[in-house]
């Protein structure tokens, strides 16, 4: 049917103001069950079908792929999603950004919508409670990123080689008392993982761990480094850049310089502002890229779910 009413039109008939129609094609919260419905059923009944853009938002007509990131503002996130668009852009599919907020009920709800829109495929950024019930049927048509699940295509990041290639840095340049700030176990990557790996190289080495594990906040990394940082420290691994960044602010601010700071991530933030950070690149652009041709191949037929891990390099 040719299409000739507007949003404006749909939002007239259906009593409401037009950010709520977009609202409720975007799928986004802010909108009753009931104001949904009546503004669906105006759409059916006038066989709606809105522009190209919010067309692949509802996955209707064109190849269209969801990327589902935790954080909009992860500075690893983003170098993984810039790397991914263009691959997709090259095979014609059009990419749409949505945000889980670390919730595995954001997650379902995403999924869910994403099925009922009938989208060719996802990428996911995986987190603590995304198992493999919360991923249900996507098994052909979905890649899980810094995590993996079974039977599910991953892309995975080597937290352990990360974190004990900055500790063999550190030890070779004589460090024999470095500290560690990271992230809470409950994440099992960047926190408990990083942490192990500290934990393990100190134990190997016979160096006295001490240790933090506030969370992913620069915030965090600017309040507990008085923690980490004692009268013999002489080194400090973040476990993430953005905590390096937080703890950059904090030895500025007490004009401390014989702490040697370093970090895995590599982020262009980071190098710009403190190229003095020892870091170690997770590979989050060829994550991104390694996904993305996962995705395409899998939507396609020419390839089958399997694991990919990137191996970290020191910068
Ligand atoms: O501060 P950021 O730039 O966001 O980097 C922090 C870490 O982010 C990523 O880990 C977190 O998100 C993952 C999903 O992308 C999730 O699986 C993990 O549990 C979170 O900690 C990234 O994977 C890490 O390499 C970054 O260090």
């Amino acid at each position: 049917m040719e299409n000739r009413l507007t949003i404006k039109d749909i939002a007239r008939l259906s009593g409401v103001g037009k950010s709520t129609v977009s609202r409720v094609l975007n799928n986004e919260s802010g909108v009753s069950d009931r104001t949904r419905e009546r503004v669906e059923a105006v759409m059916a009944q006038h066989g709606f079908s809105p522009s190209r853009s919010a067309r692949a938002m509802r996955g209707q007509s064109d190849k269209v792929v969801a990327i589902i990131v935790t954080r909009l503002d992860s500075l690893s996130e983003n170098l993984a999603v810039q790397t991914m668009l263009p691959a997709f852009y090259e095979q014609g599919y059009d990419p749409i950004m949505m945000e889980s907020q670390f919730s595995p009920e954001k997650v379902v709800e995403h999924l869910a919508m994403l099925k009922r829109r009938n989208i060719d495929g996802v990428i996911l950024f995986g987190f603590t409670g995304v198992t493999e019930a919360v991923l249900g049927d996507w098994h052909s048509t979905l890649v899980l990123m810094a995590r993996d699940a079974n039977g599910f295509a991953s892309v995975c990041y080597d937290d352990t080689g990360a974190i004990t290639q900055l500790m063999q840095r550190l030890f070779e340049l004589g460090h024999r008392h470095i500290s560690f700030l990271g992230v809470p176990p409950a994440d099992v990557t960047t926190g408990q993982r990083r942490h192990d790996a500290y934990q393990a190289f100190c134990k190997r080495h016979k160096l006295t761990p001490v240790a933090a594990l506030p969370g992913l906040a620069m915030k965090q990394g600017y309040d507990f480094a008085s923690q980490v940082i004692t009268p013999e420290t002489t080194a400090l691994i973040c476990a993430t850049d953005t905590l390096a960044l937080g703890v950059s602010k904090y030895l500025q601010e007490q004009r401390i310089d014989n702490v040697q700071l370093a970090s895995v991530g590599n982020t262009p933030l980071t190098k710009f502002l403190h190229p003095e950070i020892i870091t170690v690149d997770p590979g989050y652009a060829e994550a991104g890229h390694r996904a993305a041709e996962q995705l395409i191949a899998q939507i396609s037929g020419k390839g089958e779910p399997h694991q990919i891990v990137i191996p970290a390099i020191l910068s």
